[in-house]
């Protein structure tokens, strides 16, 4: 099945989308009348960005993770001028157009995206993948209202130059040991910044200039609007993700046993309200 596809296997429809390096359409595999998405690159654009490494890490990693929240990639196939990623088709469409049109979600439905964020994050530092880019345009909905993260482009497969000599890390330094747990933790954060930006519609550094975002930034310069109404265990679970000291920064277990989700999240992870 892998490897023998190519674009007259398929019906292409409308463009759902497009990034700096390509386009994705909605398709129909003219067999099967299965429906995916094909994100349509161009090698001229993959060699004049010198993307190349990153394309090829972005097709490795997604093809190996299995999770409900991550999208999946079927395949790929290419001639002379592009390369073609045969995705699973998100009915839903961009999380993202679902804040804007509500403005901001309610804490049951922001509490099932976190959750859902958070277990597909754990499964992915699991297998050592960082995907360093969680933003509301890179996260999809399926036709149940199920969260998918999309566009591994930016994840890293942690450098296992870690990896220990002989299996121990007694002999690591700690900054090498404590640095394997840095890397992970800058999800962590993210998970902080969505769950503020699903609650109040606005991420919480925001500001005039990138300077100003910046310095808010470093400065966890964090402070909740009286309106929307949001409950305390919601402010608790955002302060203690949003914190700069990454030791003190929760993590994926706990922000999954937080009293906020246990009370809201709903674990099938699809929410109607
Ligand atoms: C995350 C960005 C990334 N996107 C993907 O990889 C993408 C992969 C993938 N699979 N399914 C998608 N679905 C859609 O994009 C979509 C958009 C709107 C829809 N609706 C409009 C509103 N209506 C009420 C319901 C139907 C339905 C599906 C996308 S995007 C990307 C990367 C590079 C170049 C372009 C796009």
């Amino acid at each position: 099945k892998r490897g023998d596809w190519s674009l007259t296997d398929f019906e292409i429809g409308k463009p759902l989308g497009r990034g700096k390096f390509g386009r994705v359409y909605v398709a129909r595999e003219v067999k099967s009348q299965y429906v995916v998405a094909l994100k349509v690159l161009f090698k001229k654009q993959i060699k004049k960005y010198n993307i190349h490494h990153q394309l090829k890490r972005e097709m490795e990693i997604q093809t190996s993770l299995r999770h409900p929240n991550i999208l999946r990639l079927y395949g790929w196939f290419h001639d002379d001028e592009r390369i073609v990623l045969i995705l699973e088709y998100a009915h839903g469409g961009e999380l993202y157009g679902l804040l804007r049109d509500c403005t901001y979600f309610t804490e049951k439905r922001a509490a099932t995206y976190i959750l859902s964020l958070a277990q597909a994050l754990a499964y992915c530092h699991e297998k050592d993948v960082i995907h360093r880019d969680i933003k509301p345009e890179n996260l999809l909905l399926d036709h149940e209202g199920r969260l998918k993260i999309a566009d591994f482009g930016w994840s890293v497969q942690s450098k296992n130059k870690r990896r220990t000599m002989c299996g121990t890390l007694d002999y690591l330094a700690p900054e090498l040991v404590e640095n394997k747990a840095h890397d992970y933790a800058v999800d962590n954060w993210t998970l902080g910044i969505l769950c503020y930006e699903f609650l109040f519609g606005v991420p919480p550094f925001e500001a005039e200039s990138q300077k100003d975002t910046f310095q808010r930034i470093v400065k966890v310069d964090l402070s909740f609007p009286a309106t929307p109404q949001v409950s305390s265990e919601a402010r608790d679970l955002i302060t203690k993700l949003l914190v700069k000291d990454i030791s003190k920064r929760l993590s994926l277990q706990k922000i999954m046993e937080h009293p906020w989700i246990v009370k809201n999240a709903d674990p099938t992870g699809i929410c109607n309200n």
